[in-house]
C-alpha cells in the first residue's frame, strides 16, 4: 500500500501552486494530510507553508520525501519538464506514486507514464474538471486514467478534491476525455458571448437575456457564473484564457488524428488566437467575449 488508511498519516508531495494547485493543495492541508509543495517559483510556496505546509527545493526533492505526488501545472511542455528535466520527478520515482493532474494531451501524459514505469514508479493521469471555485470547494470532478491500484489508493486524496472520480481505463482516456469536455466548453462560451454582443447590438437587455437563458433548455452553471461578469468586462481569472486556447488546440489535435471534423471549434480556438494576441491571455476565458465586440471606429 502507498496509502495508509487515516489521511492524517499520508504525506503528499504537491508541485505546481498556481490557481489551481494552490486551492487543491490548501484543501488536502485543511483535511488533515501533510503537504510538501514546490512551485517553479519558488516564493509562491510561502503562503501554503504559512498553513502548515513544507517545501521541497526541487520535484525530485518532494518526491523523495513523499509516497504520492501530485502535479497541476500549466501545459504539456511544463508537465513534460518537471519530470524529465534535472533534478525532476524521475530521479527518485521507484516504488513512488505520481498523479498528474494538468490538462495535458495523451501523447504527453504516455511519454510520462512510459518514464516513470520504467523507473519502477507508478503513473496516474488525473485531470479535473472545474474551476477555482469547485477547487476550493473540493467540489472538482476527476478524470483518473492509468495504474488502477494507484488510483484506488488515491481515493482518500480525491475524495477531499473532487465530489466525483472517474476511472477511465489506459493512459490517454483521463486526457482525452478532459479535452472533450474542455472543447465543449470553450465553444459553448463563443456562441453564448456572440450571443449577448448579438442582443445588445439588436436594442434587447443583455441582463434580460440573462434571465432567460437561466430558464431555457440552454441554461447551464457556466452561463449563470460568467454572465453577469461578463456584461461588466469583468474577467477576473479562474480559467485563465491562455490555457483554454491550448485545450482547444490539443483537442483539434485529438480531432485530427481522428479524422473528426470540428468546425465550430476551429472558430472557438481562433477567437481564443484572437483574444491572446490581444493581450487577453492571462485573463478569465470569458474574456473572448472581447473579440465578438464591434470595433469601435470614433477616435
Ligand atoms: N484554472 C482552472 O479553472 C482550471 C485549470 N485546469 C488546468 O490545470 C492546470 C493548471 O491551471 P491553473 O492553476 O489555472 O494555471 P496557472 O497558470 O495559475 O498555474 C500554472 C502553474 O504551472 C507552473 N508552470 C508553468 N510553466 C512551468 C514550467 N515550465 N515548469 C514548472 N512549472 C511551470 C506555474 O509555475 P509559476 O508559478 O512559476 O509560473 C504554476 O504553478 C492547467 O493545465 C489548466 O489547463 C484544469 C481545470 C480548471
Ligand atoms: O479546465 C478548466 C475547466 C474549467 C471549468 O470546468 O469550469
Amino acid at each position: 500500500m502507498l496509502f495508509e488508511e487515516e489521511s492524517i498519516k499520508m504525506e503528499i508531495g504537491f508541485l505546481g501552486l498556481g490557481i489551481m494547485g494552490k486551492a487543491m493543495s490548501i484543501n488536502l492541508l485543511r483535511h488533515g494530510f501533510k503537504v510538501t509543495v514546490w512551485n517553479r517559483t519558488l516564493s509562491k510556496c510561502d503562503e501554503i507553508v504559512a498553513l502548515g505546509a513544507s517545501v521541497g527545493e526541487t520535484p525530485a526533492a518532494v518526491v523523495k520525501k513523499c509516497k504520492y505526488t501530485i502535479a497541476m501545472l500549466s501545459d504539456p511542455s511544463a508537465a513534460l519538464s518537471v519530470v524529465f528535466d534535472k533534478d525532476g520527478v524521475l530521479e527518485h520515482i521507484n516504488g513512488k506514486g505520481y498523479v498528474d493532474m494538468s490538462t495535458v494531451d495523451a501523447n504527453t501524459s504516455s511519454k510520462i507514464s512510459e518514464a516513470i514505469k520504467a523507473k519502477g514508479g507508478y503513473f496516474l493521469e488525473a485531470p479535473v474538471s472545474g474551476s477555482k471555485k469547485p477547487a476550493e470547494d473540493g467540489q472538482l470532478v476527476i478524470l483518473a486514467a492509468g495504474e488502477k491500484a494507484l488510483y484506488e489508493e488515491a481515493l482518500p486524496a480525491f475524495d477531499v478534491l473532487g465530489k466525483k472520480s472517474f476511472f477511465l481505463g489506459e493512459v490517454g482516456n483521463g486526457a482525452k476525455m478532459k479535452l472533450v469536455v474542455n472543447m465543449i466548453m470553450g465553444s459553448m462560451m463563443n456562441a453564448f458571448s456572440e450571443g449577448i454582443t448579438l442582443a445588445e447590438r439588436s436594442g434587447l437587455s443583455p441582463g434580460t437575456l440573462l434571465d432567460v437563458l437561466d430558464l431555457a433548455a440552454v441554461s447551464n452553471a457556466m452561463f449563470k457564473m460568467k454572465g453577469p461578469a461578463m456584461l461588466q468586462n469583468s474577467y477576473s481569472p479562474a480559467f485563465p484564457l491562455k490555457h483554454q486556447q491550448k485545450d482547444m488546440r490539443l483537442a483539434l489535435a485529438l480531432g485530427d488524428e481522428n479524422a473528426v471534423s470540428m468546425p465550430v471549434a476551429a472558430a472557438a480556438n481562433e477567437a481564443f488566437k484572437k483574444a491572446r494576441s490581444l493581450g487577453l491571455g492571462d485573463l478569465d476565458f470569458s474574456a473572448v467575449h472581447e473579440t465578438s465586440k464591434p470595433l469601435d471606429h470614433s477616435s
